[in-house]
């Protein structure tokens, strides 16, 4: 790509300097976002793991959650990694009542899914379209319960997935921030158009 993509990581919670390092490390212009103003500069945005019930509440607060929405639903590629993934969903099982998600991803995300005997654990898993195994990091993660028809699967585990894809969406239950892997990262770029 002739310029580097102005890539946000929303950052009013959850694992946002991991992200950035990889995003950078990649050669995209990765910056925070905390602010509708700095949501406006960005090509593309990832969500980070986190607390999704706490990050859509600080949206909320902050005036995040409608502009996310809008840029959302107008096309922007944004990328949810687990707590981010359920912040995508259109549909939570497992949330709290009053859960408010950004949406725009035909997915019903369970939270919490793996149980709490396997709080977090790792896996090497096939992911489409790479040649090797990505190594999966999962911490109280969701898995995807339904996908709708635009839906494609990237990778599963333990019979559901844990990747998926819509279009300019993308989401991951797992962590591909913490084991310095660009690979699915860069996957996420490629849908900025390069
Ligand atoms: N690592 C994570 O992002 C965990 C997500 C968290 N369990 C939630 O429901 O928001």
């Amino acid at each position: 790509m002739t310029t580097a993509p102005s890539v946000g990581v929303f950052a009013l919670q959850g694992d946002v300097r991991e992200h950035l390092q990889v995003l950078t490390a990649l050669g995209a212009d990765a910056f925070p976002v905390r602010r509708p103003a700095e949501l406006e500069r960005c090509d593309g945005l990832v969500l980070p793991g986190g607390e999704s019930t706490t990050m859509a509440k600080l949206a909320r607060t902050f005036e995040l959650l409608e502009p996310l929405r809008e840029r959302v639903r107008d096309g922007m590629p944004t990328f949810g990694t687990c707590a981010g993934m359920i912040l995508l969903a259109d549909r939570i099982e497992g949330g709290t009542a009053d859960q408010e998600t950004i949406g725009g991803l035909d997915v019903t995300v369970r939270r919490n899914a793996f149980g709490r005997q396997v709080d977090s654990f790792e896996a090497d898993l096939p992911f489409a379209g790479l040649a090797e195994p990505v190594h999966a990091v999962f911490i109280r993660a969701p898995w995807v319960e339904r996908t709708g028809p635009g839906v494609e699967v990237l990778a599963e585990a333990a019979g559901h997935p844990v990747a998926v894809r819509q279009g300019h969406l993308m989401a991951t239950s797992f962590h591909p921030e913490v084991d310095g892997d660009g690979r699915v990262h860069r996957v996420f770029l490629g849908l900025l158009g390069g």
